[in-house]
């Protein structure tokens, strides 16, 4: 059997995914760690896994009619990419945001069915959404956008089949008004969509996983070293979900936050972002809705810079939280030079594979997202759980397994990516991921 070269593998991606760079992206960052480990194992060349797993197992797309406020009829295009299900029903967010594309989806979606397999937890891999924008929508328009949505989406899923959550524009109001109208359709109570409302099947701790979980994830890098958050400074970029979280758990553990983000600029509080400085910045976001701008008027020490981004200003810990590319190669360069020695991902794929190069020569601590943010998946499979036991466990109960798999998930890490005197941590997820679905994928045998 021939040996996989990256460059012809990645010809031939390119060529029959025409016009998806982010997919293309997020293949060669895994296929470039994952070609040598596959020549060296020959039953996952023969079987072809690489090939297998960089095609979805299928892609739905669908038209999504609705009403806006002024009686005009809106369409918009909706999708569910059920990337691998090898390992357990397909499980992954959905996007609503202006720039959602197929070729968004198909990178999410592959990156999740890694993500997945790291968790621990049987879940194969999806990712959904639409180019729907939320932004200026009243909450009707919003309740009508999801309640179209789901009444195609539902026919495609099942706990058992897939269950989407959550992801940019998609939280704890959607998922209720998808929730809502897959039990009106389908006259079933299950738990087929997880990122619930605790009053309905939601687990303790979900809102909380992705932001806390990236935090674990950081402790378990600087552990290594033998240090911890104690007095350090941090960048984090969005100011949405896992942002808000990320602050409030790294605030917790010792960390000054310096910066948060939003589409429109950045803002920069040199006294830090305390508690109570979070909570007029979910004020700001989760309720009003309106740009971090505003944050500068009631606290005058902080700035606000638009159209900018937060790496140039001198922190010891970045965590990109906000979207795919935020941080390209130069930025990757002004932090190594400003001192930081750590990046932990709460976003998927924030980091260009520029930026991932400058990380991985300079051997800084580089949690990439499908390890550093699975606490979130993580913490949905365990909504499964608790929705299938028919039972809720407590904050701290989810809390402390969640502390439990990300150390699991690092282990994992450390465990394929050890290299002398650094881990390689890009290379300990993308292995650690794969093996276990391709195996699966083996033992199923032609299919
Ligand atoms: N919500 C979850 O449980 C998980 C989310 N993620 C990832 O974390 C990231 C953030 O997601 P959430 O916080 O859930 O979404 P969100 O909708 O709550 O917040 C998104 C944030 O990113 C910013 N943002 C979005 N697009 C941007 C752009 N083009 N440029 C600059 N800023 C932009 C928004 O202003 C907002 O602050 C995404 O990459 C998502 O895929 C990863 C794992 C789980
Ligand atoms: O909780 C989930 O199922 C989705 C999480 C997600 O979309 C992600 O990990 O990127």
């Amino acid at each position: 059997m021939q040996e996989l070269e990256l460059n012809s593998f990645m010809q031939g991606l390119t060529r029959r995914n025409p016009g998806q760079p982010e997919f293309h992206q997020a293949v060669e960052e895994v296929a470039e760690k994952l070609i040598p480990f596959i020549n060296e194992n020959p039953k996952y060349l023969d079987a072809k896994i690489l090939e297998r797993m960089t095609e979805p197992d299928r892609t739905i797309s669908f038209r999504v009619t609705w009403q806006d406020d002024e009686g005009n009829i809106r369409v918009n295009r909706g999708h569910r990419v059920q990337f691998n299900g090898a390992i357990g029903p397909y499980k992954g967010g959905l996007r609503f945001d202006k720039s959602v594309t197929l070729g968004t989806l198909k990178f999410l979606g592959f990156e999740q069915v890694l993500k997945n397999s790291l968790t621990t937890l049987p879940m194969g891999g999806a990712k959904g959404g639409s180019d729907f924008n939320p932004k200026g929508k009243t909450d009707g328009e919003i309740m009508r956008f999801c309640q179209a949505f789901m009444t195609e989406l539902y026919r495609h899923i099942g706990k058992d089949t897939d269950v989407p959550a959550g992801d940019i524009g998609v939280g704890g109001r959607e998922v209720s008004y998808m929730y809502g109208q897959y039990r009106r359709i389908a006259n079933e109570f299950t738990g087929v969509l997880t990122g619930k409302n605790l009053a309905f099947g939601g687990s303790n701790a979900r809102t909380e996983a992705t932001g806390y979980g990236s935090v674990y994830f950081g402790r378990e890098m600087l552990a290594v070293r033998g240090d911890d958050y104690n007095g350090k400074t941090a960048a984090v970029s969005g100011s949405g979900n896992v942002a808000q979280y990320t602050v409030e758990k790294l605030t917790q553990l010792g960390a000054k936050v310096l910066t948060m983000s939003d589409r429109g600029g950045f803002l920069h509080d040199p006294d830090g972002i305390d508690s109570e400085k979070l909570a007029h910045i979910q004020d700001l976001k989760n309720v009003q809705r309106v740009s971090l701008a505003e944050y500068a008027t009631k606290y005058p020490n902080a700035t606000y810079t638009k159209n900018a981004r937060p790496w140039g200003v001198k922190v010891d810990l970045a965590f990109p939280s906000a979207t795919q590319n935020e941080l390209d190669e130069n930025e990757a360069q002004t932090l190594i030079d400003n001192g930081c020695i750590l990046v932990c991902e709460g976003a998927n794929m924030p980091s260009t594979i520029g930026a991932i190069k400058i990380f991985e020569k300079n051997q800084i601590m580089y949690g990439p997202g499908k390890a550093a943010n699975a606490g979130g998946v993580a913490i949905s499979g365990l909504e499964m759980t608790q929705n299938s036991m028919r039972l809720q466990w407590s904050f701290e109960e989810v809390d402390a397994k969640l502390q439990d798999i990300m150390k699991k998930i690092h282990s994992k890490c450390q465990k394929y990516g050890q290299e002398d005197g650094w881990v390689d941590y890009v290379k300990g997820a993308n292995i650690g991921g794969f093996v276990k679905v391709a195996d699966a994928m083996i033992a199923y045998g032609v299919i």
